[in-house]
């Protein structure tokens, strides 16, 4: 008697995308106040371990064939590295943030100046927002978190700043609080108009959002790979992808098998000096989409 034979489904081939970044190299980065769960002013931080570890991560996106565009640190401003949340930028329009907490709102006039500088169509905000921090583009569709940071009215402003559905999502744990801490892009951007497939993939955690949310999700992205527990809370998902190349924490274990067996290229980065101010590989990664 022949045992039956399980055939394993190929994953998809998937094909790399380039892509500009915004950067900001962490050179006066510390833990001075508390503004999330993981900052504890009282542990040691290490400037030099978070410039080098930053380098990384900056030379690999090099290596990729991507382009790194640089933004001036400013001192007094340790949150500065995080640049995701320094705008939010599609077809060469820069929405800016206005961050909650007043221990960041110097860095949002320094964005500002930095994209009419470099030729983007500037918009400033009338309501509170932390950018690509709570703004995901997938496919044509802005994913847009709310619960700690960005706030509801934000949605409807991003909504009409860049004329595109906006698709609102609670964050429930305060450990998660910010959008892409909970959800990984995968895909690059590729409209169903552009030839590409309906709806670009992604990854997120479940339990950073409340059951409306997880309800939409669900419905939205079937295919999604859903990450455990123990790999949202090391920033498994605040990652960088093109589309290929997926850089993740070394340490979101879990999360590297579910990528390689989706036809994705993991890339282990180990940002843990820029973990102590709540941040990650993505936090520290603006995409300059352009016209
Ligand atoms: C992935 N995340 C959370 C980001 N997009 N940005 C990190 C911001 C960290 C900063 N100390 C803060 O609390 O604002």
């Amino acid at each position: 008697m022949s045992t039956p034979e399980t055939i394993a489904t190929p994953a998809p081939a998937r094909t790399a995308h380039h892509r500009r970044y915004l950067m900001c190299r962490p050179e006066h980065f510390t833990v001075s106040y508390t503004i999330n769960p993981w900052m504890e002013p009282a542990k040691p931080t290490d400037t030099a371990k978070a410039v080098a570890q930053w380098q990384k991560l900056h030379d690999l996106y090099l290596e990729l064939g991507h382009e790194v565009e640089l933004i001036e640190p400013l001192a007094g401003y340790p949150d500065m590295v995080y640049t995701a949340n320094g705008g939010f930028v599609i077809g060469g329009r820069a929405y800016v943030p206005e961050f909650r907490f007043v221990e960041r709102q110097g860095e949002a006039p320094a964005f500002a100046d930095w994209f009419r500088a470099n030729g983007f169509d500037t918009v400033m905000p009338e309501e509170v927002n932390e950018g690509e921090g709570d703004f995901l583009l997938v496919g044509d569709v802005i994913l847009a978190g709310t619960g700690f940071r960005s706030t509801g009215d934000s949605h409807r402003e991003v909504g009409e700043v860049f004329g595109r559905e906006v698709v609102s999502l609670n964050l429930i744990d305060p450990r998660f609080y910010h959008l892409d801490t909970a959800i990984a892009v995968l895909d690059p951007v590729q409209g169903v108009e552009n030839g590409g497939p309906e709806c670009a993939n992604i990854a997120y955690l479940p339990g950073a959002f409340d059951d409306a949310s997880r309800a939409i999700l669900e419905e939205r992205f079937p295919d999604a790979i859903l990450v455990s527990d123990e790999d949202g809370a090391v920033f498994g998902l605040n990652s960088a992808s093109d589309g290929y190349n997926v850089i993740i924490s070394p340490r979101a274990v879990g999360f590297e098998k579910q990528l390689r067996e989706r036809g994705y290229n993991p890339i282990m980065v180990d940002l843990s000096e820029l973990l102590l101010g709540g941040g990650g590989i993505k936090c520290c990664t603006l995409e300059l989409r352009g016209a």
